[in-house]
């Protein structure tokens, strides 16, 4: 059987026949204990021990000092099928290496033997001796003006970094900065700023403040004060020379009295809450340039003296106003350490396994809603299994994987990664599973590009060779988006420039539509409140009130008011539950509030069993409101003759009416809870009218009577000389029927 056997790191390979110790003295022994077979030879003057085994053809040589003269083979690795390099075939039930030998060199004689044509990487013969020699002495020395120059220089280079270091220009106090409402925010918090200007359902929050005029985000740290250390200015400087289109710009810290940290402010908030946005149509060229953005970051930082992120994941994806992707929370990482900065990031994949419990119930009540445990669901497996995160590389890696496993599945599938496939599963669990059985996000293939469906798998492939960089997931993505001219878009098309020009036209078109949608609501809601505003108040009053006037009281010459009230309601009450009270009230005021639905009446309050109602205000309608007051009497009259009381049904409703027409003054009084009233004589004796009636007949005024008696329409019989409190003896009238005109 054979089997192929990698072996890493290596182009070609030098294979040593080496039968060993275990070979060579044995044979030695048996040769000078004069055992028969193996043959010696003493080869003076080279003195030389020559040992030849029976039945082998291999000699093994001996110098003066005892070391063995080795004999040497060249191995061709080039794999016959691939073409591969560094491939080393054994036949494993024999232990044979079954790679051809192009070249042998046998010590005992200094001799080179060659056997078959070498395959030289890249066809060229690597040199004897390097260009320099191997102490550099082949090369001319370096005249003493190249020297000093070179000293000049790494002097020079020394005192800028010095500079640099000394150079405090990111240092902020913290008074210096103003929030949001002008105020500063010494002694007071300030305000928290919703991070998206349009989506309803984020729930990023970020301190926001002005410092030097430019709008900031300011993340705060637990400690009060940092001492600065030549580690702490060294990354400091390092911040401040971070430039890149798809990173923040950082602004500046605050070490004294509070600690924060202040970066620029993307207004869109962050990719998770863009992602979370439903109402956001997100088409296949927004996701790959919003990909095609955080790769750009990360390339950068790979690149640069950051090395890495550690904390990539959708909340770090910033979008700002021109919904380029920017990356946030980079950096400053002894900095945050030292201020107390603990939530999920390198740092917190230092998760001791036996406490990593411990940590997570301390931090998170509710396992499903805890940051801290979501934030691990970006977390590379290996790193969630190691407990420190010192090696740049690995934190590299744990890059990769962040912004594939998350960062990108969440673009395409706009949830957080592992979701929803694995939505019945505890967040503890899905990490206990990811560290414990290799679970995986679970994309299914059809769902992207194949391409960008391979890509993702291995981002998070456990052979961490496997794993592209960034700059060839740059590649990729560039080829991917040019082949596919996603989005309708044609390959000529995708630059960047257009790009972005095509993203702002659908975000304009997605705002168009979003706004649309939101206006309809905003109608739909306003009609809503007005139709409440015109049951508290009249409508021209409330339209008045509305347009920001103040409804000045209105004196009327002639109204006519209605008063009832139900006889023998109090003892009523006493005999009934509060609830069956309240039942019949309403049950009465439904009937009520039917019957004056037909006519032009005003219903100016309830207070209890009494029901006030006006015409001829606060619209004008000549001597109408007698004419109209006196038919909804009537018809309420009759209906009240066959009210059945719910909880007393045998009972008849005993409902005094009582009216009066005169002059009166209606207005809004009260700016809290404005209500409409009428004031006036006229309303007293409209209320005398009722008291003074009697029930299930219409009590009516002389002043009624005479408006009345205009329309000849009405059937009234004279009451006589009643006396009335406060207003002496009156003639008063019962309201009978409307008489039948033919
Ligand atoms: N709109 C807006 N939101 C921001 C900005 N910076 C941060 N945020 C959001 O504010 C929230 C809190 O941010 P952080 O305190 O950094 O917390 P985090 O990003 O969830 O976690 P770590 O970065 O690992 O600490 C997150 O949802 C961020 O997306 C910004 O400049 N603009
Ligand atoms: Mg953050």
């Amino acid at each position: 059987m054979t089997a192929e056997c990698r072996v890493k790191g290596l182009k070609r390979l030098v294979c040593i026949e080496y039968p060993g110790v275990v070979d060579s003295v044995p044979a030695m022994m048996s040769t000078l204990s004069g055992i028969s077979g193996v043959e010696s030879t003493l080869n003076n003057p080279n003195e030389r021990l020559e040992l030849r085994y029976p039945h082998e053809e291999r000699n093994v040589t001996i110098d003066s000092d005892g070391d063995r003269i080795a004999d040497y083979a060249l191995l061709d690795q080039t794999d016959p099928e691939s073409g591969c390099d560094a491939l080393l075939r054994c036949d494993t039930s024999t232990k044979q290496i079954l790679n051809p030998v192009v070249m042998r060199y046998f010590g005992a004689t200094n001799q080179y033997v060659g056997v078959a044509h070498i395959h030289w990487p890249n066809g060229n013969k690597p040199r004897d001796i390097p260009e320099c020699g191997f102490d550099g002495d082949l090369c001319p020395e370096l005249p003493f003006w190249d020297i000093l120059t070179a000293s000049l220089l790494t002097i020079l280079v020394k005192v800028k970094l010095e500079s640099a270091l000394t150079n405090m220009s990111w240092r902020v106090r913290w008074e210096d900065i103003t929030f949001p409402d002008n105020m500063s925010h010494k002694g007071m918090e300030p305000e928290w700023s919703l991070s998206i200007d349009w989506s309803p359902k984020t729930n990023s929050q970020i301190l926001t403040g002005f410092y030097k005029g430019n709008l900031v985000a300011i993340k705060r740290l637990p400690q009060k004060r940092i001492e600065l250390t030549r580690d702490l200015l060294l990354e400091l400087k390092v911040m401040r020379e971070t430039s890149h289109e798809n990173l923040v710009r950082f602004n500046g810290c605050c070490i004294d009295g509070t600690v924060a940290i202040l970066s620029e402010f993307c207004a869109k908030g962050s990719l998770r809450d863009l992602l979370a946005n439903t109402s956001l149509n997100l088409d296949w060229l927004f996701r790959y340039s919003l990909i095609n953005d955080i790769i750009s970051g990360m390339c950068y930082l790979h690149n640069s003296e950051h090395v890495y992120h550690g904390r990539l994941k959708s909340s770090n994806c910033l979008v700002d106003s021109r919904f380029c992707v920017k990356l946030t929370d980079f950096g400053l990482r002894k900095f945050k350490a030292l201020a107390g900065y603990q939530t999920t990031g390198e740092s917190e994949l230092i998760i001791p396994e036996n406490s990593s419990t411990i940590n997570l119930k301390a931090k998170c009540r509710v396992d499903s809603l805890c940051e801290f445990n979501v934030g691990l669901l970006y977390i590379a497996p290996e790193l969630l299994c190691k407990s420190q995160c010192m090696d740049p590389k690995k934190c590299k890696f744990q890059d990769y994987i962040n912004g594939y496993y998350g960062t990108q599945k969440a673009d395409i599938y706009r949830e957080q990664p592992f979701f929803p496939h694995y939505m019945n599963m505890e967040t503890k669990d899905i990490i206990k599973e990811v560290k414990s059985s290799n679970l995986r996000p679970c994309v299914p293939i059809d769902s992207c590009d194949e391409r960008m469906h391979s890509l993702m798998k291995n981002c998070w492939s456990s052979e961490l060779d496997m794993r592209p960089d960034f700059n060839s997931m740059k590649h990729e993505i560039r080829g991917i988006m040019k082949s596919m001219g996603v989005g309708g878009i044609s390959a000529a098309q995708s630059t960047l420039t257009e790009n972005l020009l095509a993203r702002m036209e659908q975000y304009a078109n997605e705002l168009e539509s979003i706004v649309e949608c939101r206006t309809a609501e905003l109608a739909e809601e306003k009609k809503r409140t007005e139709e409440l505003l015109y049951q508290i108040l009249p409508k021209p009053v409330a339209d008045q009130l509305k347009s920001g006037q103040m409804f000045e009281p209105n004196f009327y010459d002639s109204v006519t008011i209605y008063f009832s009230d139900i006889v023998g309601f109090t003892s009523m009450c006493s005999q009934s539950t509060p609830m069956q009270v309240v039942d019949f009230l309403n049950d009465l005021y439904t009937c009520f509030d039917t019957i004056i639905g037909s006519y032009d009446v005003y219903k100016v309050e309830t207070i209890g069993d009494a029901y006030m109602v006006v015409s001829g205000l606060p619209e004008r309608n000549g001597i109408e409101h007698a004419r109209q007051i006196a038919k909804m009497s009537l018809k309420i009259r009759d209906n009240v003759q066959n009210f059945v009381i719910r909880h007393k049904p045998n009972e008849k409703l005993q409902l005094r009416i009582g009216i009066h027409t005169g002059p009166t003054v209606a207005g809004v009084v009260g700016n809290i809870r404005p209500r409409f009233c009428l004031f006036g004589d006229a309303v007293n004796t409209a209320s005398r009218m009722e008291s003074n009636g009697e029930p299930l007949k219409i009590h009516i005024s002389p002043s009624t009577k005479t408006v009345l008696d205009l329309f000849g329409t009405f059937a009234l019989e004279p009451r006589g000389d009643i006396p009335i409190k406060g207003k002496g003896t009156m003639k008063t009238y019962w309201l009978i029927e409307e008489k039948l005109i033919n």
